[in-house]
C-alpha cells in the first residue's frame, strides 16, 4: 500500500488511540504529534480524522496537530475543513437525555456520562454489570425523542443524525481536493464498517485495528501501537 498518493482516513479512540477508562484522558503525545505532522507532510496535507468524537473534543485530542487535518466529528455529523465548519444544530432533546443519563450515573458506581455537542453517551467500561440497564435507558430514552442509538465499545450513545463513518468518508472524498485519490481508512469498532465500505467502494483499502472479528476490512494491524509505527515507517 502506498501512502504518499493516497488520502488516510484515521478513526480516533482505539485505533490512533489505545483505549482509557475515562474519554476525557485521551490525548496526543508529542510523538504522535509528531506522526501526525510527518504524515501530513508526506501526504501533502490528505490525512483526515473521522471520529464519534465531537470537533471540540478531537481538537482537545490532538491539540495544535488538529489544525490542517480534515475531519469528520460526532459519526459524520460535523465536518471541518480549510477554515469551513459544518455543524447542524443540536437538538434540544438531549438535555433532557442527558439529565437521565446522569441520574442513572450517580446510583452506578463506575458509569460515566459523556456530553458531546450532538450527543450523550453512557460509558460503563469499568462497571460492566450496568450494561444491560445502561442499554435499556438508552432505548426507552431514543424512543421517546425520536434520536438514533449508537452502539459503541463499553458505552452506548443517543445522537442527533443518520449519518455515519462511510457517508462522511463518501463526502469528503467527493471534494475537489481529495476526490481522485486512493482512501484508506483504519478503524477498529463496528462503528467503522460503514467506512470500510466506503472506501473499498472507491478502489481505497480498509484496515482494521484490533483482534480478528468478522468484517469488511481487508488488512489487520493488532493494536493502535502497531498502526502507528506502521504510519511512522511508511512516511520515511
Ligand atoms: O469514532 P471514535 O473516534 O473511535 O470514537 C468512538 C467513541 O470513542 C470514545 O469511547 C471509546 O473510547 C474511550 C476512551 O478510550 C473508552 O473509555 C470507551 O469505553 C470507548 O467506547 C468516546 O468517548 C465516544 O464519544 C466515541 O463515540
Amino acid at each position: 500500500m502506498v501512502l504518499h498518493e493516497a488520502t488516510l482516513f484515521l478513526d480516533l479512540d482505539g485505533t490512533l488511540f489505545e483505549l482509557v477508562d475515562n474519554p476525557e484522558d485521551v490525548r496526543a503525545d508529542h510523538r504522535t504529534q509528531a506522526l501526525i505532522g510527518q504524515l501530513l507532510q508526506h501526504m501533502d496535507g490528505r490525512v483526515a480524522v473521522v471520529s464519534g468524537r465531537s470537533l471540540a473534543q478531537i481538537d482537545d485530542m490532538l491539540g495544535d496537530a488538529a489544525g490542517t487535518l480534515w475531519i469528520s466529528g460526532s459519526h459524520g455529523c460535523e465536518y471541518r475543513w480549510d477554515g469551513v465548519i459544518q455543524s447542524p444544530s443540536r437538538p434540544a432533546a438531549l438535555d433532557d437525555v442527558a439529565a437521565s443519563f446522569r441520574n442513572f450515573a450517580q446510583n452506578q458506581p463506575g458509569v460515566l456520562v459523556e456530553e458531546k455537542s450532538l450527543g450523550v453517551a453512557l460509558h460503563y467500561r469499568t462497571a460492566p454489570e450496568a450494561g444491560a440497564s445502561a442499554l435499556a435507558l438508552a432505548q426507552e430514552m431514543a424512543g421517546l425523542h425520536d434520536l438514533y442509538l449508537q452502539h459503541g465499545k463499553s458505552m452506548v450513545e443517543l445522537r442527533a443524525g443518520s449519518e455515519n463513518k462511510g457517508s462522511a468518508i463518501l463526502t469528503m472524498m467527493a471534494h475537489p481536493g481529495l476526490a481522485g485519490t486512493t482512501p484508506v481508512f483504519a478503524g477498529d469498532d463496528v462503528t467503522d464498517e460503514p467506512g470500510f465500505e466506503a472506501v473499498l467502494e472507491l478502489g481505497g483499502h480498509a484496515i482494521l485495528v484490533g483482534e480478528p472479528r468478522p468484517t469488511l476490512a481487508t488488512f489487520r494491524l493488532r493494536s493502535p501501537e502497531e498502526l502507528r509505527e506502521w504510519l511512522w515507517r511508511a512516511t520515511v
